[in-house]
């Protein structure tokens, strides 16, 4: 079964590709549920493979040239013979010598979970940002396995033998095109960053508030719901991956906006994460995040988690933050929503679907941003530069007066409290209004 998936490795398709799916479990990495394939089925489905077979193991440590033991390969093979697949799906990350291994041993194109991710992100980029972002997650990831994309690359390239430099092998051409690219997409990216930013920045008058959350958790319907936006909303994983922004009226209050961003998953590749900085820059900048959960999910305490520690490593983590318990109208029994609330003080229950709810969250948003910010004069000497700048930066300054003979300062701003904490200090006074 000789095929040339070594020319596609970086454009993986699967539409109608049969798949078996390999789940194994560690004592640091146990399986979530009683369903050991649920979410990488859901990932290879969104991805089109069609699934013919399934595979589990629990080990105490991994089999370091092939990850699952001897025995449990030869199974393995005779499924991928017997169901006659086209490629096997670990819910695992392997190394890029553990897919050699596989491959060698099976026929077939072996695939892990990242690899996976990046495929789906691949196929649903439509933004030149999104695009730029999916191609450097994918390179970063390709790099140390590029003895096999080389073909793709000097496709993408236009030609390989011409663009060898003197001496170097095709390997070393490939690792130095690679590297160009990813350097390449970076400094652009870094444009991109910069624009996002800014164009952030100057929204800071405004109420921003941003749905963050697990995917398919009902992030782009609660949007649709609040605002009657025309987001697309699907039955799948990461249905949305560039940031859509939509006026939201709150009634008898004001004007909030409201952006819908790429959903998160549990163990998404490090470099995805990274390289979705400049997507994720609304959500960085909001006063408020709006954590959408699938409530009716029995890993929803899990997709907490797991979306907590993305936010973490985006720097998200000190942002005010709701929790809004979604799909309701999908909980028969109550009582795991009575749980969920036990353990989230502030959290609000929503149906995006039947509207139930929806009144007592634009109460609380209301309620968090007004608290969350506070109107204050600010005293401070002329010379404190650093002060001024700092508060130029981040409040909205309204009013500023020198005071000569004091030589001081007066500034009259709306900010976040939490600044309030980190602008103490022995040569600045704080009168809140
Ligand atoms: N029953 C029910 N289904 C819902 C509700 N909200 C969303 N859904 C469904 O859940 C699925 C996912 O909804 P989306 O809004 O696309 O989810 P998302 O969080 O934006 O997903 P990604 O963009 O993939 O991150 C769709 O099939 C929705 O119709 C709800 O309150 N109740
Ligand atoms: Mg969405």
């Amino acid at each position: 079964m000789s095929k040339s998936f070594e020319t596609q490795r970086n454009g993986w398709t699967a539409s109608g590709e049969r798949a078996i799916l390999v789940s194994v479990a560690l004592p640091h990495r146990p399986w979530p549920t009683s369903d050991p394939c649920d979410e990488i089925r859901g990932l290879a489905e969104t991805a089109g493979a069609v699934i013919v077979g399934e595979l589990t193991q629990k080990r105490q440590e991994i089999e370091v040239s092939t990850y699952i033991g001897a025995g449990k390969l030869r199974e393995l093979k005779d499924l991928v013979v017997a169901r006659d697949a086209d490629v096997v799906i670990f819910d695992n990350d392997l190394s890029p010598a553990q897919v050699r291994n596989l491959e060698k041993e099976l026929g077939v194109k072996v695939l892990d979970r990242s690899e996976v991710i990046l495929d789906i992100f691949a196929s649903r980029a439509r933004t030149v940002e999104a695009r730029l972002q999916v191609e450097l997650a994918q390179l970063e990831y390709s790099l140390p396995r590029l003895k096999r994309m080389w073909t793709h690359l000097s496709r993408q390239t236009g030609g390989g033998i011409g663009l060898r430099g003197p001496g170097e092998t095709q390997l070393e051409t490939d690792r130095r095109l690679v590297a160009e690219r990813i350097r390449d997409l970076k400094a652009r990216l870094a444009v991109v960053l910069a624009r996002k930013e800014r164009e952030v920045q100057s929204r800071r008058r405004e109420y921003t508030v941003s749905l963050v959350g697990y995917t398919n958790a009902g992030k782009s319907h609660l949007m649709n719901a609040l605002t009657g936006a025309g987001v697309y909303v699907k039955n799948q994983l990461f249905s949305t991956l560039d940031t859509r922004t939509r006026r939201w009226h709150i009634p008898h209050w004001g004007r909030v906006l409201l952006s819908d961003t790429v959903g998160f998953i549990r163990d998404l590749p490090h470099h995805l994460v990274a390289s979705f900085r400049a997507t994720l820059a609304e959500a960085r900048h909001a006063r408020l995040l709006l954590h959408v959960v699938d409530a009716s999910n029995p890993q929803a305490e899990q997709q907490i988690d797991a979306v907590t520690a993305v936010l973490k490593e985006l720097g998200c983590s000190n942002q005010p933050t709701l929790l809004v318990l979604n799909k309701i109208d999908r909980l028969e029994d109550r009582s795991r929503l009575r749980l969920l609330e036990g353990r989230h003080p502030r959290c609000v229950a929503v149906s995006a679907l039947t509207g139930e709810g929806l009144d007592q969250l634009a109460d609380m948003v209301v309620e968090m941003l007004a608290e969350d910010f506070a109107e204050a004069e600010i005293i401070t000497s002329a010379g404190n530069g650093k002060v001024l700048a700092y508060l130029n930066a981040h409040a909205e300054v309204y009013r500023q007066e020198f005071h000569d003979e004091a030589n001081e300062v007066r500034l009259h701003c709306h900010l976040p409290r939490r600044l309030l904490q980190q602008l103490r200090d022995p040569s600045v006074r704080i009168r809140l209004l």
